[in-house]
């Protein structure tokens, strides 16, 4: 079996104060090329195991594994060379004061990935152009851009370093609703044609279906249910998979297994719109 890209053992976190572990036990696995959505409402611990996973906190039990080595002794530029992170609300996490291009290039500064500023403003602007944007947009700053392209953005600039891994926390959920099915297909595409792995987390079991093969549902702090995504869609062993797959707005039953042409998330997608529109 081939050493999964990233993973995690028997992981627990325990905030203090608190009356039980945000994590507990939780066992993760990416393996290369295969994208991993990662589903549950508010609290499960979502957010905590991903930060885990890109080494910005520490569990308080279990171990996170780089390529088969414990995340401590992976050289920290290694490991953001290869992995990336895209959050979830472009407008903090883009700097207001920086121009687009600088903030494209400021992982490949810090890097120090090209050779020279000449280098460098070659691959902001292949990675601009790669995300939809124009390479001239590196000259403006991020409030001149819709949320959607600010998104955009903090995508060009996790792409730059040419990662092999892409984390995602809840990259739509601050965007309007019309502009979710475009960053969704700009993130599919990249995927397919850049060959990244994606780590996809979202309380919407909809939008994983579209982008990812595996699916870990979790729910205070455990995983409740894992597996292939079409399998967990198809045949949901627990109560709580159901009652995310039921809060689907308006998937008619017969699309409740995604389609390969991403028709069940359209569907799902544009009643949520036209909802919101009323
Ligand atoms: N820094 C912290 N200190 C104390 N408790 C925390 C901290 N971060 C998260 N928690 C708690 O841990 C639990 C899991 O939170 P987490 O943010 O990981 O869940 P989540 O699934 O990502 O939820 P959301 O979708 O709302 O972000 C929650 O009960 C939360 O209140």
């Amino acid at each position: 079996m081939n050493t999964p890209l990233l993973a995690g053992h028997a992981l627990t976190r325990q905030y203090p104060g608190r009356p039980r572990p945000a994590l507990d036990q939780v066992d993760v696995s990416v393996d290369s090329g295969v994208s991993l959505g990662i589903v549950g409402e508010s609290g499960a611990g979502k957010s905590t195991l991903l930060r885990l996973l890109l080494g910005v906190d520490r569990p308080t039990s279990g171990a996170v594994l780089f390529g088969g080595q414990p995340l401590g002794r992976v050289p920290r530029r290694d490991f953001r060379r290869q992995v990336q992170v895209v959050f979830q609300d472009p407008r903090s996490s883009l700097n207001p004061r920086m121009s687009v291009a600088s903030i494209v290039a400021e992982p490949l500064r810090s890097l120090k990935i090209g050779k020279d500023r000449a280098e460098r403003a070659d691959r902001v602007a292949e990675v601009l152009t790669a995300v939809g944007l124009n390479p001239d947009d590196g000259r403006r700053y991020p409030h001149e851009f819709s949320g959607g392209q600010r998104q955009r953005i903090a995508i060009a600039r996790a792409l730059a370093p040419s990662p092999k891994l892409l984390l995602a926390d809840e990259p739509v959920s601050a965007l309007d609703v019309s502009v979710r099915l475009q960053i969704l297909d700009l993130l599919r595409g990249l995927v397919d044609t850049l060959g990244l792995t994606l780590v996809l987390v979202s309380h919407d079991l909809a939008i994983v279906s579209q982008l990812c093969q595996q699916v870990m549902v979790m729910r205070d702090g455990r995983v409740v249910e894992a597996g292939p995504t079409a399998t967990v869609l198809e045949r949901p062993t627990q109560d709580y998979t159901r009652a995310l797959l039921a809060a689907i707005p308006q998937l008619p039953a017969d699309l409740a297994v995604p389609l390969p042409d991403g028709a069940a998330l359209s569907t799902a997608l544009s009643s949520a719109r036209t909802e919101e529109t009323q």
